[in-house]
């Protein structure tokens, strides 16, 4: 029974979340299923998994010198490691104030699964929006459960992470960049450990290398699997 006696109820102090965003933009999700889709890329600050072959290096380090206002970070014409600290509320205004259309919202990073994602995505699709998130699956998935999440394993790199059980199992799909005949196979030990069975496949070629996209087509083909060629970088769009 719930207890009725009048005690005092410290007032609690909500400090709202907030979320480092490197970058915030709108363009075509050039990537996975959703490829092709008016998205607004939400791309947060951090990664500590070191992938040798990552295009988004610049996001590895919080460094707090780097922290700039919201003005500075959505000017930057480069690529920077500045970034500025926003709460739901404040993301979602600036969605609103920069009259983008697109319906979608990709969070990526770095790696956005540092952090709880929940409040981002709960507050977006409360407001209409799908939600995405783009994983390297080494740290816990917390975020809604309408949120797409795209798993793209990373195996013995730098940082020493490990990929978890329960983001593969979380995964709605598997998007791998592979370059290599070992990158091939790693992903299909992975996917044998995990009893990955239902979920779609993506081979994606790094860096639009030549070598690369013809192993991932011949490698497609070989196993029914889907291929992802990064669209966004072949036609020069953010
Ligand atoms: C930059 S990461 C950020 C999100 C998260 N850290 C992750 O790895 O999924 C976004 C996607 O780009 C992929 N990626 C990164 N560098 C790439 C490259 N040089 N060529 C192809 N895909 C790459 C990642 O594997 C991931 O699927
Ligand atoms: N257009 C576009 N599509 C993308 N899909 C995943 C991206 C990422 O960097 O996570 C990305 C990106 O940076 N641009
Ligand atoms: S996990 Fe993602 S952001 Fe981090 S280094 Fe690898 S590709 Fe880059
Ligand atoms: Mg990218």
């Amino acid at each position: 029974m719930p207890n009725k006696t009048h005690h005092h109820v410290a007032e609690k102090t909500i400090i709202p979340m907030n979320y480092k965003i490197n970058e915030l933009f709108e363009t075509i999700q050039g990537e996975g299923s959703f490829t092709g889709q008016p998205s607004i890329f939400i791309r947060l600050q951090g990664c500590p998994v070191g992938c040798s072959w990552c295009d988004t290096k610049h996001t590895w380090q919080i460094e707090l010198d780097d922290q700039v206002s919201p003005d500075i970070m959505l000017a930057k014409k480069a690529e920077t490691s500045q970034w500025s600290s926003f709460t739901v509320a404040e993301i979602f205004a600036l969605v609103q104030d920069k009259n983008f259309q697109a319906k979608h919202i990709v969070i990526t990073g770095g790696e956005p699964c540092m952090v709880d994602l929940t409040p981002l995505c709960q507050l977006f699709e409360q407001q209409g929006y799908s939600t995405q998130i783009e994983t390297s699956g080494t740290f816990e998935i917390i975020t809604t459960e309408k949120c797409w999440v795209t798993v793209s394993p990373k195996i013995n790199m730098r940082g020493g992470y490990k990929i978890l059980a329960s983001a593969m199992s979380r995964a709605n799909e598997i998007k791998h960049p592979i370059a290599t005949e070992q990158h091939v196979d790693d992903l299909k030990a992975l996917l044998a450990l995990h009893k990955v069975e239902n979920t779609a496949i993506y081979l994606q070629p790094i860096s639009q290398k030549k070598r690369a996209t013809e192993l991932a087509i011949a490698t497609c083909i070989a196993n029914n699997w889907r291929l992802s060629i990064q669209v966004h970088k072949y036609i020069g769009i953010e």
